[in-house]
């Protein structure tokens, strides 16, 4: 499918087209042509404009879930458009205007509460650029890649997996195609993405794969490494990388975050921020951007005990789960609760399954449906680089399942790749309950002060923390060779038999250092935002289709619309109080005194989801005290009541004090109003 910048290029002339006539159409009707002259230029405005709309359709293909109708919604109503669109916009970049930007900040501040404050966990926020070593050492300068094929004649870049889906989406959709060869393609489909360099090169060249755009030939697969590179510093020495995760930054900062935990396991890191991927062919509006916000929790924990002290308040949770053999032999998905899933081995410890619990919590209570939420395995050879195991929240939208969460289990992976390179010590310390016997070995040097300098102090660090098989690896090595090759910081050193001994003995110990395994749930907001609008975007049919939004309150862009009911003076201190009361009880609000019926008025702010209403109206001025109307979105009843208890009802509404059900007993409904749901 076309992208929206390629989609709003091919509109232009046409666009351009109509806005001529247009102005034609103005000119003569001012100069008071003749009518025959007007008409026809009527008629060709008419012209015009069905061609830009039969254009519009063909480009944006309506399908059962009408995304062009939200789409629409969206940009009307500025949750997100294009970035930089008046200079033509860049592909997978994107601005968030008022709506989409409260919005995205309620999900951060939810996922603040559920899980930082819930789970005391420690919140940093580290640097978004660092230098290379940072990135050589955690494996992402070698392992960070997707594969791209180049159009032969165009040079354009194009993701060969997704190419090669593309193409394999296209043959299935021939009914011809029966048997073997519909079973070939589609088990080939549910490995697209974890196909090796060979392995995509062959299935391209065997299904005979061209550019969808020129239809040319294309090249074979390349690596290309996603991250963003740049120079640190005017003089240029310094490489440097955009993070295309946050969770180095936690992992880099483990010592002080232990140590801030009086260095006890196990805790919790979290972090949000941006990250940058330069992604091949962003595509499917905030779904594959190039820019995005991560919500990352890093849970370092004893190796030896995956248990979760807090496991049973989510053994009751249902999940929907898609084991990695269901995947394989063509079985359903499971549903079943996460203490079944971890009794039966589904889930593979109480751990994990204590973050799907969560994860699932929260992605519900922001407004994901459900029947739509889905936890998928990953496939051996899918995992990333650092991972043993991982489970994906996927959301289905009408893009398809999207992986909105990524779960994984990283082990103790990512500090292992960091002391190697740094010597640096990132592990927990533990108290035996008996002491044990240990290796030491004691590495002395004078002559790499002398040799290396300023990495001498890393060289010697490096030594020190070498593990008994690396250490008589080297001894080896050094009397094999005379000499042993080093990595440290992603420089090749060489140190001679001369310059190092080792003094190797048998030692009590009574304390012994951990590397914490750790799992990560990695949120990316952009997704989770976009399958929630698509979940709870609604139609309400009438003398005209409305859309709305039907966002629960903790996630909807505005809390609560103050509504004069006609431009009456006698209204404006009663809209200004009840303006004000609203925001002491840290209630955003948003007063519509624009011309327009009341009705249309409530259409405008149900399209944003704005969960309630306030109306002044003649009684508020009459009656004594004053009373108002409250309207609900959902069930558009509304209450009569009070002015000066509005706003306090209003936020409990918000705050899940109470709930609609139990206002309107307490409450009259207002004349006339039933459930329209
Ligand atoms: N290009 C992107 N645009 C928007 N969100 C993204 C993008 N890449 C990743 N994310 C989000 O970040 C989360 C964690 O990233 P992770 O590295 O697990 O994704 P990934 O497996 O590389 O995603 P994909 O396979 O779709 O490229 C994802 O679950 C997703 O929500």
């Amino acid at each position: 499918m076309a992208s929206e910048i390629e989609i709003e290029q091919q509109l232009a002339p046409l666009r351009l087209l109509v806005k001529e006539q247009g102005d034609r159409v103005r000119e003569l009707k001012e100069s008071q042509a003749p009518k025959a002259d007007i008409s026809r230029a009527v008629a060709e405005l008419k012209r015009r404009k069905k061609q830009l709309e039969d254009k519009e359709k063909a480009l944006n293909p309506p399908d059962e879930f009408n995304r062009s109708q939200l789409e629409t919604l969206l940009k009307q109503r500025f949750f997100y458009r294009p970035s930089f669109s008046i200079y033509g916009g860049i592909a997978g970049l994107y601005d968030f205007g008022p709506t989409g930007c409260a919005m995205k900040n309620n999900l951060l501040q939810e996922w603040r509460l559920h899980f930082v404050l819930e789970e005391d966990m420690l919140e940093i926020e580290s640097s978004s650029l660092a230098p290379e070593p940072v990135f050589k050492a955690s494996g992402h300068l070698d392992r960070f890649l997707d594969y791209v094929v180049k159009d032969v004649k165009t040079g354009e870049c194009l993701r060969a997996d997704h190419l090669l889906d593309a193409h394999l989406e296209k043959l299935l959709a021939d009914k011809n195609l029966e048997g073997d060869s519909r079973q070939e393609i589609i088990n080939l489909r549910t490995k697209v993405e974890s196909l090796s360099l060979q392995e995509l090169g062959d299935q391209i060249k065997k299904f005979e794969v061209k550019s969808p755009v020129t239809g040319n030939n294309v090249s074979d697969p390349m690596p290309f490494n996603l991250m963003f590179r740049t120079e640190i510093g005017p003089s240029g020495g310094v490489s440097g990388y955009l993070r295309p995760e946050t969770s180095q930054g936690m992992f880099v900062n483990f010592d002080y975050l232990l140590e801030y935990n009086q260095g006890k396991l196990p805790f919790a890191a979290a972090q949000i921020g941006s990250a940058f991927r330069n992604e091949v062919s962003p595509r499917s509006g905030l779904l594959r951007v190039r820019e995005f916000t991560l919500g990352e929790i890093e849970y370092f924990y004893h190796p030896n005990d995956n248990d979760h002290f807090k496991f049973d308040s989510v053994a009751d949770v249902e999940v929907t789960l898609f084991p990695k053999d269901h995947q394989v032999s063509g079985k359903p998905t499971r549903k079943m609760s996460i203490k079944n899933a971890v009794d039966e081995g589904v889930i593979g410890s109480r751990c994990m399954g204590y973050f799907l619990g969560r994860i699932s919590l929260y992605l519900t209570k922001m407004g994901i449906d459900p029947k739509y939420l889905r936890f998928r395995q990953h496939m051996d050879n899918e995992m990333a680089h650092y991972a043993t195991d991982c489970w994906d929240a996927e959301c289905k939208t009408s893009y398809g399942w999207v992986e909105c969460v990524g779960c994984a289990n990283r082990s103790c992976y990512d500090l292992k790749c960091h002391v190697k390179a740094t010597g640096a010590s990132l592990c927990a310390r533990e108290t035996l309950k008996e002491p044990i016997s240990v290796t030491i070995n004691e590495y002395h040097s004078s002559k790499v002060g002398k040799a290396f300098k300023g990495d001498a102090k890393k060289i010697m660090q490096y030594f020190s923390n070498l593990d008994n098989d690396t250490a008589e690896k080297y001894d080896k090595m050094l009397k094999d060779t005379s000499q042993i090759e080093v990595d440290i910081d992603s420089k090749k050193l060489t140190i001679s038999e001369d310059m190092i001994a080792v003094k190797r003995y048998e030692k009590e110990i009574h304390v012994v250092d951990i590397t914490p395994s750790v799992i990560e749930p990695s949120f990316g907001f952009g997704r989770i935002l976009y399958s929630i609008l698509e979940h709870n975007f609604r139609i309400r049919e009438g003398d005209e289709q409305r859309s709305w939004l039907s966002l629960p309150p903790p996630v909807a862009p505005v809390k609560c619309s103050v509504l004069p009911l006609s431009a009456k003076k006698e209204f404006d201190p009663y809209i200004k109080q009840l303006a004000s009361e609203l925001k002491l009880h840290g209630i955003s609000n948003k007063v519509d005194d624009s011309a327009g019926s009341i009705g249309r008025r409530y259409a405008r702010t149900d399209q944003i989801g704005i969960p309630y209403g306030i109306t002044v109206d003649f009684d508020t001025v009459t009656n004594n005290p004053a009373t108002v109307t409250l309207r609900e979105r959902n069930t558009m009843q509304q209450i009569r009541l009070n002015a000066d208890i509005a706003p306090k009802v209003v936020s409990d509404l918000v705050k899940g004090l109470t709930t609609w059900k139990e206002t309107i007993t307490k409450y009259h409904l207002f004349e006339g109003q039933e459930s329209k749901k």
